[in-house]
């Protein structure tokens, strides 16, 4: 959507730069979708496409300075200040520089850290464009903002390569507008060249853009479709985002998945704790089941199965998929009665034994499968349940950290001014001391010039200076 703002929508080198971005999930820790750079710049032509924008969009717009964030951001930065014709400073981590530094702490998508800069990098009045490879909270770029600002800088603009549309609550938009609130002045939509990056990540912003692109369910488009398909079965790990269970989600289901029944879409995305990832995950698996027996065993081939004997008559090892469990007898009744039959069926004692000994041999698995299915749902929903309470901590801590920041920032302010009053107060009391110095010489010279008046018979000269 930014892009398309930039004016760069259609662009064929958008494509290329998105293709080019590796999604790594699960890094630096569980459960984030990092996304790698450095197979875009290995790429000459993509590199070259993505350094090219930047420089389209910043040449001829008075931009004296271009600030670029360690480590990623250095890699686009230097190259887009030597094309546009300015400077470049180096925004970097804790204690690398050796000169006089200004800091600013901020919040990560996986931690916190702090930037600085040599306060003299840039003077009063240089325009400043901030570079750097993603956006994610925007955190980064709050404190590369202030940090420029404080120097005497003009922002004019800050541009990424990437924006996460979704880091939870807190993704681009959030960022955006959070920026926006703090930093109205500087921060603009089409200050960010956004290359939807989430299409690799498989994250709900894209489900949200089949619909706008008017797929219909039941067309099935097949770039979209194969998109889904890959992210969703390519992706191994789970999304920590769960979305609402709506009928438009279950809908999405059933274009992926139309021969499967709505009840079944239903209770896989109840089951994934409505992780739609998870969901397409397991019903892809179950989905493969289905493909091979194309129809619904009969109940003979049930009772075949629950035998370990395939609908062929052939011994398998039995119960291997949960799938085949779901066509096993659901409760003790029907064991019963398949029992029974099998008994009545047997055609000799030997074969009555090893009947009866594959039955129970069933019958024991599927208990032991269905307790554990039971537990690991109960984890799950225990684990949802936790993310979510961590997620509300995580963003009551950024907003208190905020708070704090803030709070430090006036506290610093008030010490400075403190520290000018008291600076004030000691030439204050310098002065006074002076002054009474100057009186009582001014004492001593009236009485000196009274005696001297009075004794006008004194021979010899005053000093000029004094009479
Ligand atoms: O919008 P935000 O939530 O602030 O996140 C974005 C920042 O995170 C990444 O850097 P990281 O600190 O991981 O450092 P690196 O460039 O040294 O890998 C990225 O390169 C951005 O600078
Ligand atoms: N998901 C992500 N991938 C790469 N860098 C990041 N910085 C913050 N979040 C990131």
């Amino acid at each position: 959507m930014f892009a398309a703002e930039n004016g760069l929508k259609g662009d064929p080198r958008l494509k290329a730069i998105s293709d080019a971005i590796r999604v790594m999930p699960d890094f630096p820790k569980p459960g984030i979708m990092f996304q790698d750079i450095t197979t875009l710049v290995s790429n000459y032509k993509v590199f070259k496409d993505t350094v090219d924008i930047f420089v389209d969009r910043y040449r001829d717009k008075g931009i004296s300075v271009v600030a670029g964030v360690e480590a990623r951001g250095f890699i686009f930065a230097p190259a887009i200040a030597l094309a546009i014709g300015a400077k470049f400073v180096p925004l970097r981590k804790p204690k690398k520089l050796p000169g006089k530094v200004i800091s600013e702490s901020y919040e990560l998508e996986y931690g916190e850290d702090c930037l600085e800069m040599h306060v003299d990098a840039v003077q009063q009045g240089d325009r400043a464009l901030v570079i750097d490879d993603l956006v994610a909270t925007g955190g980064t770029l709050s404190a590369a903002i202030r940090l420029l600002e404080r120097a005497g800088a003009e922002v004019v603009e800050c541009a990424c390569v990437i924006g996460i549309p979704e880091v939870k609550h807190k993704g681009t938009a959030e960022a955006i507008k959070l920026l926006n609130y703090l930093y109205p002045k500087y921060i603009n939509p089409v200050a960010f060249i956004i290359i939807m990056s989430a299409i690799v990540c498989g994250k709900r912003s894209f489900f949200e853009d089949i619909e706008s692109l008017g797929t219909s369910p039941t067309s099935g488009s097949p770039p979209a479709y194969k998109k889904f398909r890959c992210s969703s079965v390519t992706s191994p790990i789970r999304s920590n985002y769960s979305p609402p269970v709506h009928r438009s989600t279950v809908n999405q289901l059933k274009v992926l998945f139309p021969d499967m029944e709505i009840q079944l879409l239903e209770r896989a995305l109840e089951e994934s704790g409505n992780d739609l990832e998870f969901a397409i995950k397991s019903l892809h698996e179950l989905h493969l089941g289905y493909s091979k027996c194309s129809s619904r065993p009969t109940a003979e081939e049930n009772e075949n199965m629950a035998r370990g004997a395939t609908p062929t008559g052939e011994n398998v090892v039995p119960l291997q998929e949960p799938q085949v469990q779901n066509n096993l007898p659901v409760d003790g009744a029907e064991w019963v009665e398949l029992f029974v039959r099998e008994m009545m069926n047997a055609t000799s004692i030997d074969d009555a034994k090893s009947r009866a000994a594959s039955i129970l041999e069933n019958l024991e698995k599927s208990i032991s499968a269905r307790a554990s299915a039971e537990a690991t749902q109960s984890l799950h929903k225990e684990n949802v349940m936790l993310k979510e309470q961590i997620e509300v901590l995580l963003q009551e801590n950024v907003i208190l950290k905020r708070a704090v920041a803030i709070q430090h920032e006036r506290q610093r302010e008030h010490d400075d001014r403190n520290q000018e009053v008291q600076q004030l107060k000691q030439m204050v009391s310098q002065y006074q001391e002076q002054m009474r110095t100057l009186e009582v010489n001014n004492y001593a010279l009236t009485l000196h010039l009274r005696q001297a008046q009075q004794n006008k018979s004194l021979p010899g000269s005053f000093h000029p200076d004094v009479f």
